[in-house]
C-alpha cells in the first residue's frame, strides 16, 4: 500500500484501493488514511490510485476536451462564459482572463467549465455558480454524456476523499468521520477542461498558470500522460518540485477552503504550470474542484476561528482574480 516517495521531496503516490474494497481491514485503511494525512500536511499534494475509475474513462474525458479545443474559435465563442445565464459562470474562458498577481501577466490557459447541471427553470438558477451548463456544437455521445459521467465519477471521489482527510485529523479534536459531509451536498464543483497551447516567447512573468492557491476544498487534477509543466513550491526546501503524471492517476491537492476549516493541518500548497514555446507541445488537464455546498459554513474543526462560508468566501477569491477581464460575480 502506497505512501512511498519517488525520492527526496517527490510528491508520494498512494493508493486508495483498501478504503474503496468492503474486504480490506481497519489496518489495511488505517495506513490509506495515514498516508493522505502526512502528504496533506507535508505538501498539500499527493497523487491518488486504486480509485477504481476505468482508464478508457479518463482518455475519453481527453478525447472529447481535444474536440471541444479544436472547434474553430466562432464556435467556441457560442458557449462564451459572457452567455452563461447569471452568475453561473460556465462555458469556455478564452486565454488572457485570469490573473493571479497584478505583477504578472494573464494566464496563457484557455479552459472549458462545467458545473452540477441546474436546470434553468430552477429558482436557484443564475445564482453564483448555479446554473444550466453551456454545451458545445458537438455530438451528445462525444462531449456532453462523457463529460457528465466523468462529473459524477468525480463528485463520488471527492466525498471518499473529504472523508479520509477528516479521519486523519488529530483525534483530540474529536470530530466524527462525517464532519464535512454537508460540504458535498448538492456541492458547487467547478470542473475546468484546460488546453494550455505553446507560447511564442516565453516571458518570465506570464504562466500556464500563474503560482496561486486554489480556492476550493480539494481539487482531483488529472494530467495528460507525457505532459509537464505542473510544479508545487514546497516551503522547507524553497523550491518548485515538478508533480509527473502517474499513470492512471489523479493529482489531488487541499484546496484554501480545506487549510481554513482543518486550521491549517492540512496545507494549501502554491503551484503553477510553466508555459512552453515549443511548437506543437500542447499539454491537456481536467481540474475537478469540489468547492462545496455553497450555503455550507463552519468554524475549523478544532474550534477555532470564525465561520467561513463556502459561496462567500470562494467569490470573493474568484472576482480577485478575474479583474475586468472576466464577468462579474
Ligand atoms: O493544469 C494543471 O495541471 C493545473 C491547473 C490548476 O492549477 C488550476 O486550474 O487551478
Ligand atoms: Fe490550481
Amino acid at each position: 500500500m502506497g505512501g512511498q516517495a519517488n525520492g527526496e521531496n517527490a510528491i508520494p503516490t498512494i493508493n486508495i484501493s483498501a478504503i474503496l474494497s468492503p474486504g480490506s481491514s481497519e489496518g489495511e485503511r488505517r495506513a490509506v488514511i495515514e498516508d493522505v494525512r502526512h502528504a496533506s500536511v507535508t505538501y498539500g499534494f499527493f497523487n491518488l490510485v486504486g480509485h477504481g475509475i476505468p482508464k478508457s474513462q479518463l482518455e475519453r474525458a481527453f478525447e472529447s476536451a481535444k474536440l471541444f479545443f479544436a472547434l474553430p474559435e466562432e464556435k467556441r465563442m457560442e458557449v462564451h462564459i459572457g452567455k452563461a445565464l447569471g452568475r453561473s459562470f460556465r462555458g469556455w474562458e478564452p486565454p488572457l482572463i485570469q490573473q493571479h498577481q497584478e505583477d504578472l501577466l494573464p494566464d496563457t490557459k484557455e479552459t472549458f467549465i462545467v458545473g452540477r447541471e441546474v436546470p434553468a427553470d430552477d429558482p436557484e438558477a443564475g445564482s453564483f455558480l448555479t446554473g444550466p451548463n453551456l454545451w458545445p456544437d458537438l455530438a451528445v455521445e462525444e462531449f456532453r454524456d462523457v463529460v457528465l459521467a466523468y462529473q459524477s465519477r468525480m463528485v463520488a471521489l471527492a466525498q471518499t476523499i473529504v472523508r479520509i482527510l477528516v479521519q486523519g485529523l488529530p483525534a483530540e479534536w474529536g470530530c466524527p468521520p462525517d464532519a464535512l459531509d454537508g460540504l458535498t451536498v448538492d456541492p458547487a464543483i467547478p470542473m475546468r477542461f484546460l488546453h494550455y497551447g505553446p507560447v511564442e516567447q516565453k516571458d518570465p512573468r506570464q504562466f500556464g498558470v500563474a503560482p496561486h492557491t486554489d480556492f476550493s476544498a480539494i481539487t482531483i487534477l488529472l494530467q495528460q500522460a507525457g505532459t509537464e509543466g505542473l510544479e508545487v513550491w514546497h516551503p522547507p526546501t524553497e523550491d518548485w518540485i515538478p508533480v509527473p503524471v502517474v499513470e492512471d492517476g489523479f493529482v489531488i491537492n487541499i484546496g484554501d477552503l480545506m487549510q481554513k476549516y482543518t486550521a491549517g493541518y492540512y496545507r494549501s500548497a502554491r503551484h503553477r504550470v510553466i508555459t512552453s514555446a515549443q511548437e506543437n507541445r500542447h499539454r491537456y488537464s481536467v481540474a475537478f474542484f469540489l468547492d462545496g455546498n455553497l450555503q455550507f459554513k463552519t468554524k475549523a474543526l478544532d474550534g477555532s476561528g470564525p465561520e467561513t462560508a463556502v459561496g462567500e468566501y470562494v467569490r470573493s477569491r474568484l472576482m480577485a482574480t478575474l479583474g475586468t477581464r472576466g464577468p462579474t460575480l
